[in-house]
C-alpha cells in the first residue's frame, strides 16, 4: 500500500454506473482499480458455498478476513476476472440474488471492519480508482477526488435489465426496480458506513448523461485538479 498513491472514489447506488465508469477511468488513467462491491457480493457468494448464514456475524468476518480471491486483469476493456478459492466466479456473482446477499452482509460492522484493510491495499502508485458505497466517506477519506455518481431508480432497473437480458437471463422489469429500491433502502439507511456523499464530493445525476458523458466530466476534474502527473 502506497499511503502517497492518488485515489479517486466513485460512488452510488446500484446501477449508477460507477463500476462501468471506474473500470474505464482507471483503464484510461493506467491506474489500479478496486471494485469493491465485489468484495461483498464474493462474501456473500462464498458463504452460500459453505453453508454460512448470510446473518451469522462472527462466522462471516472469520470467512472475510480468510477469503481466498484474485482479480486478474482482463485487457481488451473486459471486467476483471474474479478467482475464488481457485475457481472464476466472474459472472456468477453479478445476479440481483447475489447482490442482496452482498448488501445484507455489508450491514454488518464486523464484516465491514474485516474487508477494510484489504480494500486500502489496492492503494498503489500510480494511483487507484475505487468504486463502492463508502469509498470517499470512510475507506479513502482522504481522497483528492470524489463522486457521487446517482441515476433515478427507474433509469437503473432499466439499465440493470438490459443488461442481464443481453446475458440472456430471465428478468422481469417490475422486479428490478423492486430490488433496486430495496437495496438502495438497505445500503442507505445501515447504521455503518451508508451509503451517502461525502461532503467534499461531487454529484453527478447520470440519468440524461450517457456513459462518455459521465467520463469526460470526471476526466475534466480529474485535469483541474491535476491528478494525472
Ligand atoms: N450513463 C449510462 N447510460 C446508460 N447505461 C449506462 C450508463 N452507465 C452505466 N450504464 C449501464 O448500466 C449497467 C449498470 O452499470 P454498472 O454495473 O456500471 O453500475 P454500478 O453502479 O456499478 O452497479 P452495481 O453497484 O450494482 O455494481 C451496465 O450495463 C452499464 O453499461
Ligand atoms: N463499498 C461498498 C460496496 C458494496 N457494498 C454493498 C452494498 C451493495 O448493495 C452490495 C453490492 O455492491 P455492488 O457490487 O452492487 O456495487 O455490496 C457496500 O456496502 N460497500
Amino acid at each position: 500500500m502506497s499511503l502517497n498513491a492518488p485515489v479517486i472514489t466513485i460512488d452510488g447506488p446500484s446501477g449508477s454506473g460507477k463500476g462501468t465508469v471506474a473500470g474505464l477511468l482507471a483503464k484510461q488513467l493506467g491506474w489500479n482499480l478496486l471494485d469493491s462491491g465485489a468484495l461483498y457480493r464474493l462474501l456473500a457468494f462464498c458463504a452460500g458455498n459453505h453453508g454460512v448464514d448470510l446473518a451469522n456475524e462472527a462466522s462471516l468476518k472469520l470467512l472475510a478476513a480468510h477469503l481466498d480471491v484474485q482479480f486478474l486483469a482482463a485487457g481488451d476493456g473486459k471486467p476483471q476476472r474474479i478467482i475464488l478459492e481457485g475457481e472464476e466466479v466472474t459472472d456468477a456473482i453479478r445476479n440481483e440474488q447475489v447482490g442482496a446477499g452482498a448488501s445484507q452482509v455489508a450491514a454488518l460492522p464486523a464484516v465491514r471492519e474485516a474487508l477494510l484493510q484489504r480494500q486500502r491495499a489496492f492503494r498503489e502508485a500510480p494511483g487507484l480508482v475505487a468504486d463502492g458505497r463508502d469509498m470517499g466517506t470512510v475507506v479513502f477519506s482522504d481522497a483528492p477526488l470524489k463522486v457521487f455518481l446517482t441515476a433515478s431508480a427507474e433509469e437503473r432497473a432499466n439499465r440493470r435489465y438490459l443488461q442481464l437480458k443481453a446475458k440472456g437471463d430471465d428478468v422481469n422489469l417490475a422486479s428490478l426496480l423492486d430490488e433496486i429500491r430495496a437495496r438502495d433502502e438497505r445500503d442507505t439507511q445501515r447504521a455503518v458506513a451508508p451509503l451517502k456523499p461525502a461532503a467534499d464530493a461531487i454529484q453527478l445525476d447520470s440519468t440524461e448523461l450517457s456513459i462518455e458523458q459521465v467520463l469526460e466530466r470526471i476526466l475534466s476534474e480529474v485535469a483541474n485538479r491535476d491528478l494525472a502527473g
